[in-house]
């Protein structure tokens, strides 16, 4: 993987980005939902206030017990608990269902949010990034997200509340108690400040195991007839084991990490109780004190207990939830340039020219694969690009189609140069059909219908006739309701282009173009097809690329594509009496016909 979560999450994930990540969850979320946790904080102070007075009301149950024993006493304590007891189980209950609500909508807000803005990230961006990344961002850091807030929340609203109550009944009863107890509560949030870091780094560790895991494992499942044809089992066993066995390790980690602080919170809290019970026991065995305030103090203490332990972990916590959410914020900053450009005005609609003026373009740094690329495909006709693998054949039709901008020189479509316009309305002027067809998880029908929204079942059909498709679907025994499968895994190669063609046809765009759009065809389905794009193509400008010169040969016009440029282009027979390039991958594609001219029929590549 090109990317390094792990690298780039350690580089901007600074000291103080727990807290900048924190405040923007805030202001992003917590803020737009401030009436959800403005009714849990609420459900959060009854919870605080019941068990404060459950603590409260343990002086006046043993003194009215043992020290002045009343009948009345006795049952407006026991009431009074119970009551208590109904107040705090139902507030709890409010709590929980409110933040759960509030938190799962966070959740899709972020994830919308995130899909979005994937949307108009350009081709390229996914060309540097695994899938498994992206999901990952987007599953677990929306998840984090909320999961950090909610802990925010919870921690001030219930554990903070109930402290704050409970040490309050604790002062009032006996302010020295109390005192004894409390000393040892800050050096237990101090003692687990040291394991924050240390969380920290083993969470960005699981995360990044965790994003290579799932991308290999992916990878091996999508490609599973590779592995299994080249019997590759054991080889993606050794990989796969190994990212499995690093996300153990680091969750082993985490859990060791995390586990630290209970042993310090159980020893610390042992010791509050501990000086408790002696300071205690000396005042009511020596200073005549009642036992009431007594065990009301030490209820207090131990209902305390477990919010002081949730607290003191607080930041432990925080550290996980934190990195999932600056995962989620890292690909919501990233630019998202198809998205901001949609204030640009919209490509006009023309007949479809298009021109290529000294257009210069590489994937990557100093190389080149377009230099000084001209290039017109007039509308009325078929223009073929012909020529060795690798010479940028495809890459001429990723910029008409705005996946990439070039360099230098100008993309127009009648005379507009395209990157003065939003890449969807250029878009809308063409139509693609790629090498590798794409079909999604769904029926026949959605995926021609997806060629123009609102399409009727009429023009579904007629799309799927054009495109020699409707017998082969009618065949299907649920016909245009037949699943596809995933990427169209249960249709034959032919089958998908078939549908790809369908598509197409019913966008019915001005530019078509066909990017070896037939080369899994049948020759007799590859005739029919190309019938169909006869008739189409009277009305609009086709760019064709093609393999076989078959079906080429009766293009408007031929250009031959070395090495990003144009060698030369005309008509086959004019190619041909130049006895030039196009004449020598003529000769080697038929050199088993014999003689050259020959009209072509074998399907070798071109592959000079
Ligand atoms: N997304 C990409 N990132 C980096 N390099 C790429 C990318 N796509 C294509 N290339 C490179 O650009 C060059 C031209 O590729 P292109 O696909 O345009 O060739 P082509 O003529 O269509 O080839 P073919 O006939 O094999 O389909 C090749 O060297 C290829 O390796």
């Amino acid at each position: 993987m090109s990317f390094g979560p792990l690298e780039r999450l350690r580089a901007s994930l600074a000291k103080d980005e727990s807290f900048r990540v924190l405040q923007r969850l805030f202001l992003a979320d917590g803020v737009k939902h401030w009436k959800g946790y403005a009714t849990a904080f609420a459900f959060m102070g009854f919870m605080a206030l019941s068990t404060g007075g459950m603590a409260w009301l343990m002086r006046d149950a043993v003194n009215s017990i043992f020290v002045h024993p009343t009948f009345w006493g006795v049952w407006g304590v026991a009431l009074g608990v119970m009551a208590l007891s109904v107040i705090k189980g139902a507030s709890a209950y409010g709590q929980n269902i409110t933040m759960a609500r509030v938190g799962n909508r966070i959740v899709a807000d972020n994830q919308k949010k995130a899909f979005d803005h994937l949307l108009g990230q350009e081709v390229s961006f996914y060309a540097i990034r695994h899938t498994a990344e992206i999901s990952m961002r987007l599953q677990a850091g929306a998840n984090a997200a909320r999961d950090a807030l909610n802990l925010v929340i919870t921690s001030i609203g219930r554990d903070l509340l109930s402290l704050v109550v409970l040490v309050m009944v604790a002062v009032i009863q006996d302010p020295m108690l109390a005192l004894v107890a409390l000393v040892l509560m800050p050096a237990a949030v101090i003692g687990t400040r040291k394991l924050i870091k240390k969380a920290k780094n083993i969470f960005r560790k699981e995360f990044a195991s965790g994003i290579k895991l799932s991308a290999i494992s992916l990878e091996v499942i999508q490609g599973m007839r590779t592995v299994k044809a080249y019997t590759l089992e054991d080889t993606m066993r050794v990989r796969v084991h190994t990212y499995i066995d690093d996300v153990e390790r680091a969750a082993n980690k985490l859990v060791r990490t995390q586990a630290k602080s209970s042993p310090l919170m159980e020893t610390l809290g042992g010791f509050a109780i501990g000086g408790v019970i002696l300071y205690a026991g000396y005042n009511v065995m020596f200073a005549g004190k009642s036992p009431g305030e007594f065990f009301s103090v030490l209820t207090a203490l131990l209902l305390a207990y477990e919010p002081a332990k949730r607290l003191a972990r607080f930041n432990v916590d925080l550290a996980a939830h934190v990195i999932g959410a600056h995962m989620l914020f890292e690909l919501l900053d990233m630019r998202a340039p198809e998205a901001e450009e949609k204030t640009l005005p919209d490509l006009p609609a023309g007949p479809g020219r298009v021109t290529f003026d000294q257009v210069e373009f590489g994937y990557r740094d100093n190389e080149k694969v377009l230099r000084g690329f001209d290039f017109v495909a007039e509308p009325g006709q078929t223009t073929a690009l012909v020529g060795p693998s690798g010479g940028g054949k495809s890459t001429v039709i990723s910029l008409i189609e705005r996946f990439f901008t070039p360099s230098a020189g100008t993309v127009a479509i009648d005379g507009h140069d395209v990157t003065a316009f939003n890449r969807q309305s250029v878009r809308t002027h063409t139509a693609l059909v790629s090498q590798d067809v794409y079909l999604f998880s769904g029926s026949v029908r959605e995926n021609i219908g997806f060629g123009r929204e609102g399409a009727t079942e009429e023009e579904i059909v007629a799309a799927a006739k054009a495109a020699y498709a409707h017998d082969f679907i009618m065949g299907f025994e649920q016909g245009y309701d037949t699943p596809v499968g995933e990427h169209g895994a249960q249709l034959s190669g032919g089958q998908r282009q078939r549908i790809a063609i369908a598509r197409a046809f019913l966008k019915n765009a001005p530019i078509l173009l066909l990017d070896e759009a037939t080369a899994a065809l049948d020759s007799e389905s590859e005739a029919e097809v190309q019938k169909a794009l006869q008739k189409l193509q009277s009305s609009r400008t086709t760019i064709v690329i093609a393999h076989r010169l078959q079906t080429v040969v009766r293009a408007d016009k031929i250009c031959v594509v070395e090495q990003g440029r144009i060698l030369e282009s005309g008509r086959h027979d004019e190619l041909m009496a130049r006895r030039g390039r196009y004449y020598n991958f003529y000769q080697i594609q038929f050199a088993h016909e014999g003689e050259a001219g020959a009209e072509p029929q074998g399907e070798a590549l071109l592959s000079a």
